[in-house]
């Protein structure tokens, strides 16, 4: 059993004791906290993924809340142990909660936060850079550079796709997948097709605005078109996006079939969660069709590539940085943070997850709320009438 054992504690007088499971960026959200009588304890460990039994030693006796990482495995074990030691608040520093088990959570009367809304741009501008990374074959370009192996400009040198008019395709309309398809068809006037449980009603407008825009300018207008399945997109897609959340329906849902019936020479990105795609089958489709492109940031088996996948120069691979920006961890610390607190001080739940911006706010206190709590439904909690 590997004990944490370096720890960093804030407001050692606290009431209520709040635990991170890894320091976070800023300050802000440990203010938050110590403002509001909590000692907080960040664990230092130089470990990258805390175990289970890690987490447990973590938690104690007596701990009132936990923020936690999308790299844990929360499920029954850790709700139990925090449910024991009288904690009913967890919050996942990250929108994404796949590596929870919100039932096992219900359970033990344990409120599940995660950070929405913060991160969508973010994420969104990692997508649009692979989808332009690998159009443009930059970084290729860039280890041919760097390799002293350019001698002179070519006809034919690094050759790749043009954006203007064509398709861009997005599997999973949400949040980020929405704000995507803005960039890709605004920046590059792309047409869009997409594929999602729902209907994106105001992508849908802002395509088709400015599409009305473009003609009125004497420019060729943008289109739209909800496919009703996703293997339209897969067929007329030229650059194809993954956002949807990751569960039983999403799992490997591109899979060998799929990825031969996209184009030969289109581009897939995955900034959503790795299993979305049967990475075995990617690589092998990698190997078969060298005009064939991936931006990825999410691995099936993080942080592990399956064999093969590093050597593709058609692959540009990066580790799971599509939220990296300082403003965004920040703020998502900031939410995951409040979520906690708002639990422990029975805060009602904040009725907008998409409108978090008054959290947010450095400025003037945030509201009496917890941000975002994905079981709050199913354990009766009360919802903010701010
Ligand atoms: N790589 C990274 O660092 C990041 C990854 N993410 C991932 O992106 C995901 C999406 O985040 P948001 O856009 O904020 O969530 P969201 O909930 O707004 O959007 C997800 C969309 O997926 C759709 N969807 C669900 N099942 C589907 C299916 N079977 N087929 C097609 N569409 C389906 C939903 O209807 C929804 O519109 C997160 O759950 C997380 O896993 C999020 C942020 C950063
Ligand atoms: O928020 C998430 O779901 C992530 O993957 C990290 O930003």
């Amino acid at each position: 059993m590997a004990t944490p054992v370096s720890i960093e504690v804030w407001n050692p007088n606290g009431k209520y004791r709040v635990v991170s499971t890894k320091p976070m960026p800023g300050t802000r959200w440990i203010r938050l906290l110590t403002d509001q009588d909590c000692r907080v304890e960040i664990c230092t460990q130089r470990k990258t993924i805390l175990s289970v039994d890690d987490i447990l030693a973590l938690i104690g006796d007596k701990c009132d809340g936990v923020i936690g990482q999308l790299t844990e495995d929360w499920g029954e074990v850790l709700f139990s142990g925090l449910s024991r030691a009288g904690g009913r608040a967890f919050s996942n520093m990250a929108v994404g909660y796949n590596n929870v088990d919100v039932n096992a959570a219900t359970k033990y009367g344990v409120a599940v936060g995660n950070t929405p809304g913060v991160l969508t741009e973010t994420t969104a501008e990692l997508a649009a850079s692979l989808s332009l990374s690998a159009s443009r074959r930059i970084v290729e370009a860039d280890e041919f550079m760097r390799a002293g192996l350019y001698d002179g400009w070519l006809p034919h040198l690094f050759v790749g796709n043009l954006l203007k008019g064509q398709t861009v395709g997005v599997i999973g309309a949400g949040r980020i997948g929405s704000a995507y398809a803005r960039m890709m068809v605004e920046g590059f006037k792309m047409n869009l097709i997409y594929y999602d449980l729902y209907q994106a009603t105001r992508l849908e407008k802002f395509v088709t605005a400015y599409g009305e825009f473009l003609k009125a300018s004497g420019e060729a207008p943008v289109t739209w078109r909800r496919a009703s399945t996703m293997e339209e997109v897969l067929r007329e897609a030229d650059v194809i996006s993954l956002h949807p959340v990751l569960d039983k329906t999403t799992y490997h849902l591109v899979n060998k079939e799929r990825l031969s019936m996209m184009k030969k020479e289109a581009i897939l990105v995955n900034c959503s969660r790795g299993p979305v795609i049967d990475e075995a089958a990617l690589v092998e489709h990698l190997k078969e069709n060298p005009m064939f492109r991936v931006g990825l940031d999410v691995f099936e088996e993080e942080p592990y590539m399956k064999p093969g996948l590093a050597d593709m120069k058609n692959a540009i691979v990066v580790p799971h940085i599509a939220s990296a920006s300082k403003w965004t961890r920040e703020g998502m610390a900031t939410l995951a943070a409040l979520n906690v607190l708002g639990k422990i001080k029975g805060y009602p739940v904040w009725s907008d997850p998409n409108r978090v911006e008054p959290f947010l706010n450095e400025n003037s206190p945030p509201p009496a709320a917890c941000p975002s709590i994905v079981n709050a439904k199913a354990l009766g909690l009360t919802a903010s009438k701010l």
